[in-house]
């Protein structure tokens, strides 16, 4: 453990001396600061009055003593240790803890305002306002804060607020305050309509930013929620009209980033016409998912599944995204794009570079990005022969008849798009030499689910062989990571059937969330919003990491539309085309979802 404190500072802005040391010294106002390696938070925040609103790299509390204290994360380097003691020493050191807090020392004099472009839209309306109504309930968002709403609709500020309240949702119900947070969350948002490709409209939106900011240090943040032929313009007048002029202007952007290498690196560079890369914030939600973020953390901070994450014990990966309805109401944008573009090329490529990468040098967003593009790089281009696609028809159970992909009235009659695919991807590197990565992600099929199996290889000269009769494989080991629905993290072994015979049967080492933890999961977008006010990258996709994946699906995307493959068709609600098993036949791997029980 190391502990540093720093020494002989008359206040806390003017300190820069620190020393590593074993115990803290005092400061003015009976304040004290610590930086704890390798510590887990509880430990610290037993006499905890609050902690931090975030996060596990960041912990900073306020101990009801008057101690503020961060603890950093296992395999922090010097130059992370730098940044969070810097950090923490320019917390200013008042009896508030709550706003020292996890923000920044300019906390009273700066703001944040949020413009969600796109307000009148789907994903609006569904995640972002929740997800910032329900930062602001966990009072995650700085003291100083302004939602407005930008689109072409109009709308007065009160019927923002209605379409708003309509979608909020508490999530910890048990707290009594709701309905007045709620109140007070309404009042903070506002709406200004105007174009997207409207320098005028910004400034005025730019105007009245600057009457709720009254004067702070302004920071910015736009959330691109439009169609994305509409990005470039609405970064353009975004950032040449509504900018901070002494703060920070940050851009999230929503998939999709191109339908290719191409049309992602004119958009890439559209973008950076007018902004630089590190104000941008590519957005995958998944990355933003309990489960997902826990990837490194389950084979990091563990020292038995570390040793065996490679080649030599692991003889296949899944990853695996399945939902149990269709495009409904999304077909004229889903047409466009397809399964392969909408959840492999992003979602699950994003949890497989997570899953596959080498140990970062730090938990620095650099260094993990730079570890995720190096899998990406080391990845062949999808071959066409390692690809299964599908599309659903319609299909009747009981009196009801559920629609086939082409019945949507937004959808081509003769559309051959996928609404499914498998396929099978390789990472030529030391570690994962010939292992196959399978992918499987489809719309209206029997369940709704997202998770990654880990199949390990046969156990060596099993003195146990006769026990499991001649399917040998389904006693391997299996590590489940279910990212959602009913989040947990289990593993599959063999065990010893209790009695006075020898028999062996299948038991699960259970990680269940529900009944582990009694906390409920923040949503992604929760995490991803907060992190993007932070200036927190490490789960927003670099500019290189986009291309790298297009990459490898751009050959593959051109084929099929070229020699126009048509899609393998499969009942709407069942387990999804037959050729997903052959393709996985190939590789010796039976998908582990639809086993008898998985
Ligand atoms: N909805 C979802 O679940 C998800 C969406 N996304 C992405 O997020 C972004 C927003 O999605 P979503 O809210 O569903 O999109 P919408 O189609 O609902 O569009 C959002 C808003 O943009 C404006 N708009 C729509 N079409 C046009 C157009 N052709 N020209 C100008 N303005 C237009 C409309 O506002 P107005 O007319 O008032 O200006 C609309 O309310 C998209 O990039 C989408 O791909 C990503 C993941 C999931
Ligand atoms: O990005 C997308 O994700 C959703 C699935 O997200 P989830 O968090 O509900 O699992 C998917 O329905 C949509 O097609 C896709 O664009």
């Amino acid at each position: 453990m190391s502990t540093f404190s720093s020494l002989n500072c008359p206040s806390s802005s003017s300190c820069s001396r620190i020393v590593p040391s074993s115990a803290s010294s005092s400061l003015p106002g009976n304040h004290q600061r610590i930086i704890v390696s390798s510590i887990p938070l509880q430990f610290l925040s037993k006499k905890a009055s609050l902690q931090s609103p975030r996060n596990p790299y960041r912990n900073v509390v306020c101990m009801q003593d008057g101690v503020v204290a961060a603890t950093a994360p296992p395999l922090s380097n010097q130059t992370y240790m730098k940044k969070l003691k810097d950090e923490l020493l320019s917390i200013p050191t008042s009896d508030e803890c709550k706003d020292a807090a996890g923000f920044d020392n300019n906390e009273k004099e700066s703001t944040v305002s949020i413009t969600v472009v796109g307000a009148s839209g789907d994903l609006a309306k569904k995640k972002i306002f929740p997800a910032l109504f329900a930062l602001y309930y966990e009072d995650c968002l700085p003291k100083h804060f302004t939602v407005f709403g930008y689109a072409r609709s109009k709308m007065s500020d009160g019927e923002l607020r209605n379409m708003v309240s309509k979608t909020l949702t508490c999530r910890i119900d048990k707290r009594e305050n709701c309905s007045e947070k709620m109140e007070q969350f309404l009042k903070r948002c506002f709406f200004h309509s105007g174009q997207y490709d409207s320098l005028d409209n910004f400034a005025e939106l730019d105007k009245k930013l600057k009457e709720h900011e009254g004067g702070r240090i302004s920071n910015r943040l736009f959330y691109l929620s439009v169609p994305p032929n509409i990005f470039i313009d609405a970064v353009r007048c975004a950032s040449s009209s509504a900018s901070s002029a002494n703060g920070w202007t940050r851009v999230i952007v929503e998939k999709p980033f191109g339908r290719d290498s191409e049309s992602s690196t004119a958009l890439t560079r559209g973008l950076k016409q007018y902004l630089v890369e590190d104000q941008i914030f590519r957005i995958d939600h998944y990355l933003g998912k309990e489960l997902v973020e826990n990837l490194s953390v389950l084979r990091f901070s563990n020292l038995i599944f570390e040793p065996l994450w490679s080649r030599q014990y692991i003889r296949n990966v899944q990853l695996i995204f399945s939902e149990d309805f269709g495009t409904e109401g999304r077909g004229g944008y889903f047409n466009n794009y397809g399964i392969i573009r909408d959840i492999m090329q992003n979602h699950l490529l994003q949890i497989l570079a997570l899953f596959a990468m080498e140990t970062p040098v730090s938990l620095d967003a650099e260094d993990i990005r730079n570890e995720k593009v190096k899998v990406l790089r080391s990845m062949k281009p999808l071959q066409l022969g390692n690809v299964v696609i599908g599309q659903y028809k319609s299909h009747t159970k009981g009196e009801i008849t559920y629609p086939a992909y082409t019945d949507d009235k937004t959808v081509p009659k003769d559309s051959l798009t996928p609404t499914f695919a498998a396929a099978a991807l390789f990472i030529d590197n030391a570690r994962w030499d010939g292992v196959p990565f399978l992918m499987k992600a489809g719309k209206a099929l029997h369940n709704k689910r997202a998770e990654i199996r880990v199949q390990f290889r046969h156990v060596p000269g099993n003195l146990y062989k006769r026990n499991f009769g001649t399917d040998l494989d389904g006693a391997t080991n299996e590590l489940v990571i279910r990212v959602q629905p009913d989040e947990a993290i289990y593993l599959k072994i063999n065990n010893k059937v209790p009695g006075l015979g020898m028999r062996l049967d299948r038991s699960n080492l259970n990680l269940h969330y529900a009944a582990r933890y009694a906390k409920e999961i923040p949503d992604a977008y929760e995490r991803l919003l907060l992190d993007a006010i932070e200036g927190e990258r490490r789960l927003f996709i670099r500019s290189d990491e986009l291309d790298a994946a297009w990459e490898l699906f751009t050959p593959l995307l051109k084929e099929l539309e070229e020699k126009k493959i048509i899609p393998e068709y499969y009942p709407y609600g069942s387990r999804g085309p037959v050729g997903a098993h052959y393709l996985a036949a190939r590789y010796n791997v039976r998908w582990g979802d639809l086993g008898a029980e998985h």
